[in-house]
């Protein structure tokens, strides 16, 4: 199970996410999240990072040129766009060689035609980082195929549950792991990781 730990800002969470066994941390550079992080401090937090762990940036609405301008200088390896990007951005984000995850709400996810395969898919609620859950058996008319991962509401005493229903190939967490808006708790990220991978 891929665990994703999302909006991190500081090098004790950042550190406990990689001693935890996480897969992937996020960054979250959308304009306006209570979790925004400068590029330059999101770049010193990477480099904590070793090579086996994703280091995500997190977009939303934002040009391709910006957004591989931050991605560049933050030294991610993964580009999570949650706007109505195009498949084209997408490519454009492989072809200088950044992996990418394509953000959908359940409903836009149901509502499109899939979206090009090449790309891991992140299936939220609505409003994303925002804590709040989906009823995932939405999902059952067309079940997503290849990498996806679960988000929304998660934390760490409902993500197995999650996992046993779903059956995603990952999960993502943001609120979940958090001691207040913003504020991510080693503890609680310590415990989701554990108890996703106990699902
Ligand atoms: O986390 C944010 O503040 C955020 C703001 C704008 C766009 C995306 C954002 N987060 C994206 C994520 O990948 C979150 O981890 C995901 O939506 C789950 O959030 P939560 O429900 O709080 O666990």
């Amino acid at each position: 199970m891929y665990v994703k730990i999302c909006g991190l800002r500081t090098a004790e969470t950042v550190d406990a996410a990689v001693e935890a066994g996480a897969d992937a941390v996020g960054f979250v550079f959308a304009p306006g999240s209570p979790r925004l992080i400068e590029a330059q401090a999101a770049c010193a937090l990477a480099a904590r990072v070793p090579g086996t762990v994703e280091t995500v940036g997190v977009f939303r609405g934002q040009p391709v040129e910006e957004v591989l301008a931050t991605a560049s200088s933050a030294r991610l390896t993964t580009i999570q766009l949650h706007g109505d990007e195009e498949d084209e951005d997408f490519e454009r984000l492989r072809a200088e060689g950044f992996r990418t995850i394509r953000a959908l709400s359940w409903d836009v996810y149901l509502a499109r035609a899939l979206t090009d395969p090449l790309d891991r898919l992140l299936i939220d609620a609505p409003l994303p980082g925002n804590g709040t859950r989906f009823d995932t058996d939405l999902l059952l008319d067309r079940p997503p195929r290849g990498f996806w991962l679960l988000a929304g509401g998660l934390d760490p005493a409902n993500v197995a549950g999650a996992v046993r229903s779903a059956a995603p190939k990952g999960v993502d967490v943001s609120s979940g792991v958090e001691s207040s808006k913003g504020v991510k708790s080693a503890d609680l990220i310590r415990r989701f990781v554990a108890a996703a991978r106990n699902a």
